[in-house]
């Protein structure tokens, strides 16, 4: 038997001995092992520049590790570009400010996700029937139906947001990462937003992983929470055993749950 790592077989993506260390010789991440499975919504939390964001975007190689493996479900060990674009292809990302084209409606926007499964010459022809049934089934899914042909730019923050999930849903993605998702929204829209990401992980069977500032959010939204501080992994469990002295690993001494 070699002593490469391996993909245990409820896992969707793991991560070995990862490090990420930018060009200006930041350590963002230290050396991480961790692996997510289906149908679990993990939170990734910490204070700012703990490498929440890093970590998200390791996951899907918008950042390179300079250390270690990362094993995806169906692609092996993200080593050849061919592997890696087919692993992006198989997880959507859901971004803080929606990356929406504001003049464009709702509708076009969820269907740009579909690009990547598309070659030059398909695309040039459009979007099939079935594609733009699996995106109105989207917008349904996240009650925005009947604002299917409406600008974005005339949506409010959490219906754009509600497109950005739609959006990443039109992918039929393996892995959903979402970048501080309801950080610009109110209490009411954040709710939605995590109900939303929570029912879909559950009920697609998908591991859904959200960085977020929001404490008490994490508490009440995540199957498991990782919380880092200084690029490293210092709690790793369900949200009833966050004690105050894992938050304070977190956090440090002055911990409140507006952090
Ligand atoms: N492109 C980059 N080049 C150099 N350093 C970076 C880069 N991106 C992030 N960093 C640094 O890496 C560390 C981790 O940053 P990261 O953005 O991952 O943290 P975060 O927990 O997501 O923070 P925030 O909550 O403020 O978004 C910080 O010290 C940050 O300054």
């Amino acid at each position: 038997m070699d002593g490469s790592p391996k993909l245990a077989a409820t896992d969707i993506l793991s991560l070995h001995g990862i490090e990420v260390v930018y060009p200006n010789a930041t350590r963002a991440l230290h050396e991480t092992t961790c692996q997510f499975s289906d149908g679990e919504l993990t939170v990734l939390l910490g204070p700012s520049g703990a490498g929440k964001s890093t970590l998200l975007r390791t996951l899907n190689m918008l950042t390179r590790p300079t250390a270690g493996t990362i094993l995806a479900t169906g692609h092996g060990a993200l080593k050849t570009a061919a592997d890696i674009r087919a692993h992006r292809r198989d997880t959507a990302m859901i971004f803080q400010q929606h990356q929406l084209i504001g003049r464009m409606g709702a509708l076009r926007n969820v269907l740009i996700s579909r690009l990547g499964r598309h070659s030059v010459w398909s695309s040039m022809i459009g979007f099939s029937m079935a594609e733009r049934r699996l995106a109105l089934d989207a917008l349904d899914r996240v009650g925005l139906f009947d604002k299917a042909l409406t600008r974005c730019d005339s949506l409010s923050g959490g219906q754009q947001q509600r497109v950005g999930i739609a959006r990443a849903l039109t992918q039929e993605p393996k892995l959903i990462l979402a970048d501080e998702p309801i950080a610009s929204l109110d209490p009411a829209s954040s709710n939605r937003v995590m109900t939303i990401l929570r029912d879909v992980c559950r009920e697609d069977r998908i591991p859904v992983i959200v960085s977020l500032h929001q404490l008490d959010f994490a508490k009440a939204y995540a199957d498991r929470i990782i919380g880092l501080s200084g690029g490293k992994i210092v709690f790793d469990g369900p949200p009833e055993t966050l004690s105050d002295a894992a938050l304070t690993r977190i956090y440090g001494a002055q911990t409140d749950s507006s952090t």
